[in-house]
């Protein structure tokens, strides 16, 4: 567009220049003469005319129209365009070069070659000129116009590019894109073209459209020279007033023109991307002489081609629509298959899970067929404050640990440990408790059982008992889980067996033992080993717990009293080994069978190197202690795992602490826990080493304490007989070894409230009160029938044999619960207050208290009630227990002695029935009298029961 107004502009200059202005008149001169310049060279390099000097190069009007006159340039000029196109020319002899003097020819002849000429050229639809337009005052610009076209023409055949025609004229640059595109142009090409388009400008373009569109292949550019040239043409001949409203009706056609070939240009490329047969475009073509129905048409080609285009969407649409039912068939196909493969893995898995599960289970009992102890490793995180840092584990899987080695200890730098149960740094508490869980629980089926956490310093082991110093519901340590899941145990079974459960707490720091319970923590105690049938327990405060939050409280308690101190390790190491000891008795509703069992959960000091600790003076000492401990520890699982016969379980308080556990009366589980930093990897190594060995050590299958009603009745029986029997004696060892049983203290939920010295009494001194109350004639009777019986059969030992591995005196125990209820041991604390002190008197003191003579005594005094097979300790825990119940009916309940005395006589007689009846039983008690080690070694063996009972732990 910008073309065409520019092509205007210079069209009404030019126009407008005759309006009188000299310098567009002198400009058009100008113009004329560089027309005719290129005109005439054009035709002297065309017709090879070197120098003619009737056609100069740059010839005046009059010189081009005299050298031209004769016609013969012109003809010969369009036979080198088109060879033969005018066949004779007049006026050429023999050769194609002009004759030097024209004038020999007639004005006929030379008329012949004009015509000639003329008739080709229109033929050729170039603009052409009138024979008159050669003489002197004819239009020599329309012959310029001729020869510049006919140059046109002979150009773009040479180039074969025949849209290229060029009607002469100054070239000017193409704006891009900016030309059309005409075939055959009437207005240009007809011979009439001229006057058709100047008809039609005249009429204001009121008649037909002379300016028609092509879009065929042999169409012509219009450049703005072509534009230029023809509006030149129509203004020719036009009186100067008429220009400017020619001009405008031109520019008005233009732009029409203009804006119809635009929208068929884009229509055009539509076409043709649309492949647009060539028969639709010949019938466009031939339709397409009227621009408005050249618009219909193109409007309907267009709408067709839309409806095409929609009809073709619609195909495309529905055959993706079929595609997408097919692809969701096709995935709905895939997923009930897929579906069908899940739910057979899941099955496989949880078939897997099972046989998993049914090995786990089975792998278990073998263990506690063999009596292994079992071992699980637990790897600590990585600290928050640690930057790290390599970890020394290499790999890790259900039981295996591979461990970085130092060069030292492994060739290939790893070194792989096995153990019944491997957790990671993210195993969790409750995934580490529910691993143990079973072991626990069977803490109420009356098994015994010891769970130790080993390890180097800092490396987790109060984190896995315990928890870290802040707890939460999910940190919370095995201690606490274990209690809890044994209350919600005991309320589940609360209908079939009636439980209690008491905790003790200890600690053993520089060697010393140390109640946790009691605020001072200063009184000193001693470990009992009983080496039978319970665990070895401390003589420390017993208190009864119902609920987790009173394990909380004492555990808070307990924790507050134990030797916590800051090294470069770790700011909150233990300085000595705790144990919390778990006592569970159970009695079953219906049968009246007793379970006994106990747990000890010993959270262990951690193994240090003194110098990695960098701990000096008290630190020190303690570490010292520790290593000792844990390295007499070692010697005993050394010499278990050797099978020794001697293992040397008194060569310090842990070791003695732990003997029954190590030693068979127990399932035991240890601990062993690891640092992951690599520099710890030579502890850690020797820690798994350690751990391995602890799991090679078989001690035999542990076994349920139970004992059947009738021989816990028997049992109670003979124990008070014997009691009173020794009691009428009066024996002085009797005094002594109620100065011997454990110190027993009540607290109620963490309230400790140690008796002080001014409450506390003798015991024998109550006793001897008790013993005229405690008997009734009848009862003594009794006593007298079933002591003839039992010394008739010379029984002993009985009990032991019959398999009842753990005893409770029922006078002491349920006797007191049946007669005076739980206000009563409120009341009695003081009363069975002991000397602290007593706790200790070397061991040999209480070897002493049964010189020979004093054990045949007991033998001749006491050898037909069969007590033996309750072990000695019995004998010892008996007169205790006499002594407190005596002491308890001192304390003004003597009323309901009355119902125990009755017991006492039903129970009497029907024991002595069945002694008398059943020849397994009578056959049991000869069973010889024990040694007098045994005797002497668990006299020391009595304690209070969690509910204030007095119990003998075997
Ligand atoms: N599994 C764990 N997850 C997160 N933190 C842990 C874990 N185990 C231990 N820790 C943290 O590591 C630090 C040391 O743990 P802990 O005191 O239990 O070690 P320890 O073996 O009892 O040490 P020591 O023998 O010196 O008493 C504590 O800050 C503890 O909270």
């Amino acid at each position: 567009m910008a073309m065409a107004a520019a092509v205007l502009e210079e069209a009404l200059r030019w126009g407008g220049g005759s309006v009188g202005d000299d310098n567009v008149a002198a400009r058009r001169a100008e113009e004329a003469a560089i027309r005719r310049h290129e005109a005439a060279s054009w035709l002297r390099k065309t017709v090879g005319i070197v120098c003619a000097k009737d056609l100069p190069e740059e010839p005046s009007e009059e010189e081009f129209q005299l050298g031209l006159r004769n016609g013969i340039v012109l003809c010969n000029a369009l036979n080198k365009v088109q060879p033969g196109a005018i066949p004779k020319i007049v006026g050429v002899q023999s050769d194609t070069a002009v004759p030097a003097d024209g004038s020999a020819l007639c004005a006929y002849q030379y008329f012949e070659n004009l015509r000639n000429f003329v008739v080709v050229i229109q033929d050729f639809g170039l603009p052409t000129f009138e024979v008159s337009d050669l003489e002197k005052g004819g239009k020599s610009v329309r012959i310029v116009d001729c020869v510049l076209a006919l140059k046109s023409f002979s150009e773009s055949k040479k180039t074969g590019r025949q849209a290229a025609c060029k009607y002469g004229g100054i070239l000017k640059p193409l704006v891009s894109g900016n030309y059309f595109i005409l075939k055959n142009c009437d207005a240009f090409m007809n011979k009439n073209a001229r006057i058709h388009t100047e008809e039609a400008t005249l009429n204001g373009f009121r008649g037909e459209q002379n300016l028609s569109l092509d879009c065929s292949p042999e169409s012509y550019e219009i450049t703005s020279d072509n534009l230029s040239t023809i509006i030149r043409t129509i203004l020719l001949d036009k009186k100067p007033e008429e220009i400017p409203l020619i001009v405008e009706s031109l520019l008005n056609k233009v732009i029409q023109e203009y804006e119809l070939r635009f929208a068929n240009q884009n229509l055009m490329d539509e076409e043709k991307q649309n492949n647009l047969t060539t028969k639709e475009e010949a019938s466009f073509a031939v339709n397409g002489s009227n621009a408005a129905q050249k618009f219909h048409l193109k409007a309907e080609i267009n709408f067709d081609l839309q409806h095409k285009q929609i009809k073709g969407l619609r195909g495309t649409v529905s055959s993706i629509k079929s595609g997408m039912e097919q692809l969701k068939l096709h995935y709905s196909e895939e997923f009930t298959k897929l579906g069908k493969h899940l739910y057979t893995i899941s099955n496989a898995a949880s078939g897997y899970h099972k046989v998993l599960e049914e090995n786990r289970k089975l792998y278990n009992q073998i263990q506690d067929l063999k009596g292994n102890i079992r071992v699980y490793c637990r790897v600590r995180p990585f600290l928050p404050g640690q930057i790290s840092s390599l970890s020394s584990v290499a790999g890790m899987e259900e039981r295996t640990i591979t461990i970085m080695t130092p060069t030292k200890y492994g060739k290939d730098g790893n070194k792989s440990f096995t153990f019944n149960k491997v957790f990671g740094p993210a195993a969790t508490q409750d995934e580490v408790f529910s691993d143990m869980q079973p072991l626990i629980r069977s803490v109420l089926d009356g098994f015994n059982v010891c769970i130790f956490a080993y390890g180097q310093t800092g490396s987790g082991k109060t984190y896995t008992m315990s928890g870290p110093k802040v707890l939460t519901e999910e940190s919370l340590g095995v201690n606490y889980k274990a209690l809890n899941d044994l209350f919600n145990l005991q309320a589940q079974r609360k209908g079939t067996i009636d439980y209690d459960i008491s905790v003790q707490m200890i600690e053993i720091y520089n060697e010393q033992v140390r109640d946790l319970l009691q605020d001072s923590g200063n009184r000193r105690l001693e470990i009992k080993n009983t080496s039978q049938k319970g665990l070895a327990v401390p003589d420390a405060s017993i208190v009864p717990v119902t609920s987790t939050s009173d394990v909380v409280e004492l555990m808070n308690q307990g924790q507050k009293n134990r030797a916590v101190g800051s090294t470069a390790i770790n700011d909150r190491s233990s300085r000595s080994h705790s144990c919390l000891t778990v006592h569970v008795q159970g009695r079953d509703l219906t049968s009246g069978t007793v379970l006994r069992g106990c747990m000890h959960l010993v959270d262990l000091a951690g193994s240090e190197r003194v110098d990695k600790s960098e701990v000096v003076g008290d630190r020190l000492k303690e570490a010292q202690y520790i290593n000792k401990s844990l390295s007499a520890l070692g010697d005993v699982i050394a010499s278990l795992s050797q099978k020794n016969t001697h293992v040397p379980y008194r060569n310090s308080k842990l070791t003695q602490l732990l003997q029954d556990s190590l030693g068979g009366q127990a399932k035991t589980l240890m601990f062993v826990h690891i640092s992951p930093e690599l520099d710890a990897a030579g502890e850690t190594i020797s820690t798994l080493k350690f751990a391995e060995r602890v799991a090679s050590v078989e001690l035999g299958a542990a076994k349920q304490n139970k004992e059947g009603s009738e021989i816990r009745e028997l049992k109670e029986q003979i124990a008070s007989l014997k009691a009173a029997l020794a009691k009428k004696e009066g024996e002085p060892e009797n005094i002594l070894s109620t100065r011997s049983s454990p110190s027993i203290y009540r607290i109620r939920k963490g309230n400790a409230t140690p008796a002080t010295p001014k409450d506390r009494q003798p015991m024998e001194e109550v006793g001897s009160l008790e013993v005229q109350n405690v008997f009734t004639p009848a009862q003594k009777r009794s006593k007298m029938h079933l002591l003839g019986i039992l010394t008739e059969n010379n029984s002993s030992n009985s009990v032991q044999n019959c398999n009842v591995p753990q005893k409770e005196i029922g006078l002491g125990g349920w006797v007191d619960k049946m007669a005076l209820g739980d206000n009563h041991f409120e009341n009695s604390n003081s009363i069975l207050e002991l000397e602290p002190d007593t706790a200790q008197l070397p061991t040999s003191f209480y070897h002493q208290r049964y010189s020979p003579v004093q054990q045949s005594c007991r033998t001749e005094s006491v050898p037909s009630l069969g007590l033996h097979g309750f072990d000695s300790a019995t004998s010892c825990s008996n007169q205790e227990i006499v002594v407190s119940t005596m002491g308890l009916k001192a304390s003004g309940v003597a009323n309901r002695g009355a119902s125990t005395v009755k017991k006492y006589e039903a129970t009497s007689t029907r024991s002595t029935n069945l002694a008398s009846k059943s020849p397994l039983l009578q056959k049991k008690l000869q069973t010889p009298t024990r040694n007098r080690n045994q005797l002497t070694s668990s006299t020391i063996g009595g304690r209070r029961t969690p509910n204030g009972k007095i119990g003998i732990a075997k």
